[in-house]
């Protein structure tokens, strides 16, 4: 009922285990807080929030248009509803290195697991768009280094992503990535690598778990969970994929409403009322208050 009971320091704790496994953890992106749900009762590893679809939600383009409330606000209503980790996505750390270390201790108290962290410049802009820049490694290292310093429980996990490969190429992805690692980080995310050959490159570079971002239309090719083991991926997320296809089939019962008059041909498309009334646990409410859940569904509802 209600939130998870598993403390936020006990989830970290989890997540360092499990990046350091051997496993390929599959982190999934939740658009809200029913979908994490039915994310972990699809029994994968984890929950990712992402800036693109916090932004979509407020209407907004990935431009670095949202602020750290919102995030953090978000992360917060998905961290509490599960018991797997959840990986949030801190674009560039909401402004300077003081802004940055208030971003780690705004997160921690959100209860996820570790954060990323970005060093394009500011604004930022989704990682798979063109005309992306990045900061000098100083400034790059310098983000780690305070997020670092800043975080109170040893175990949250600071991940460094760089968006260096667009612009400067595999060989300035590695020095970068080598620069992370120095600074402090936990994990590194090498946005928009272009081929599996990458992959490996990166592998090679560092000793650090690796995040694969296994997004839609972007740069780069999806994986296979097996493909991205086999280069010693560490972790894949699907970052916009629930959204994707929750909105791929909102516009097509849109246009059934619109040509039809009536929904009828979608609803077998459709999550029955069950099926969400057992995602959000209307029966566990009835330890508290048994008036809750005193109503029977019928098997087609
Ligand atoms: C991972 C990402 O940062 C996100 O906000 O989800 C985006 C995903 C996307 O726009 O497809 C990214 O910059 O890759
Ligand atoms: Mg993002």
């Amino acid at each position: 009922m209600l939130y998870s009971a598993v403390p936020a320091q006990q989830k970290r704790a989890d997540f360092r285990a499990a990046l350091a496994s051997g496993k390929t953890l599959q982190f999934p992106g939740a658009f809200n807080g029913v979908s994490a749900k039915l994310i972990q009762d699809k029994g994968f590893d984890g929950v990712y929030v992402s800036g693109a679809v916090t932004s979509a939600d407020l209407g907004l383009p990935d431009i670095g248009l949202t602020t750290l409330s919102e995030m953090s606000l978000r992360a917060k209503q998905i961290a509490r509803l599960v018991d797997v980790p959840v990986l949030a996505d801190a674009d560039t750390g909401f402004g300077e290195m003081l802004n940055l270390a208030r971003t780690i201790q705004e997160f921690e108290d959100a209860g996820v697991a570790g954060i990323h962290i970005e060093d394009q410049v500011n604004p930022k802009r989704c990682g798979h768009l063109d005309g992306k820049a990045v900061v000098d490694e100083h400034t790059a290292t310098q983000r780690i280094a305070s997020a670092a310093r800043a975080r109170r429980d040893s175990n949250f996990v600071i991940m460094a992503r760089t968006d260096i490969r667009a612009v400067e190429g595999l060989p300035a992805t590695l020095d970068r990535i080598r620069a992370l690692e120095d600074a402090g980080a936990d994990a590194i995310f090498p946005e928009a690598l272009m081929s599996l050959d990458e992959f490996e490159a990166v592998r090679a570079a560092t000793s650090l778990p690796i995040l694969a971002n296994m997004t839609e239309f972007g740069k780069g090719q999806l994986y296979t969970k097996q493909q991205l083991h086999d280069v010693g991926v560490n972790l894949v997320i699907y970052p916009v994929s629930l959204l994707r296809a929750a909105m791929g089939a909102a516009e097509r019962a849109l246009d059934s409403l619109r040509s039809h008059g009536t929904l009828e041909s979608e609803v077998g498309n459709m999550q029955t009322r069950s099926r969400l009334y057992e995602l959000l646990d209307y029966e566990g409410y009835n330890d508290f208050d048994s008036s809750i859940f005193n109503f029977k569904l019928s098997p087609d509802q």
